[in-house]
């Protein structure tokens, strides 16, 4: 890697490629606009039910852990495209495994809203 020296216009610089980065993720990624309305409800939810500074913390950690992930998913998915557009076994088991992540960090954060809501939702039935 390069060694340059520190300077804080080109720290701005790459938190302008981030936020453009995640232009990008909702533009073309649909799976992440539905994570997105997702991460909406539960904090609407949260809103809602009033949930204590504990569950806030579970729900924030929750909702970043599933965009990272999504994000992450979507770089090896596009990434993938770019070396191997063409059908490829490698890119098949790579794009799997990286859909795999996602699905693993949604389920890990639908368990977390259900011990938290589960509770509050049954009180009012
Ligand atoms: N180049 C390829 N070679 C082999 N299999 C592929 C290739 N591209 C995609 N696949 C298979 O199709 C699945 C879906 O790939 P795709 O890139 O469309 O992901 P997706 O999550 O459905 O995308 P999107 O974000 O557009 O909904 C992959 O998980 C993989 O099994």
């Amino acid at each position: 890697m390069k060694q340059n020296k520190f300077s804080i216009l080109k720290r701005i610089k790459s938190f302008g490629f981030a936020f453009n980065g995640l232009k990008i993720l909702i533009k073309e990624e649909h799976n992440a606009r539905v994570h997105l309305i997702a991460a909406i409800s539960v904090i609407l939810a949260g809103l809602y039910f009033d949930i204590t500074m504990m569950e806030w913390l579970a729900v924030s950690f929750a909702i970043g852990f599933v965009i990272t992930i999504e994000i992450i998913n979507s770089a090896i998915e596009n990434i993938s495209d770019f070396i191997s557009p063409e059908k490829n076994d490698s890119i098949k088991k790579i794009k799997d495994l990286a859909a795999a992540g996602v699905l693993m960090s949604a389920l890990t954060a639908l368990v977390i809203g259900l011990i938290i809501f589960i509770p509050k939702i049954s009180i009012l039935i």
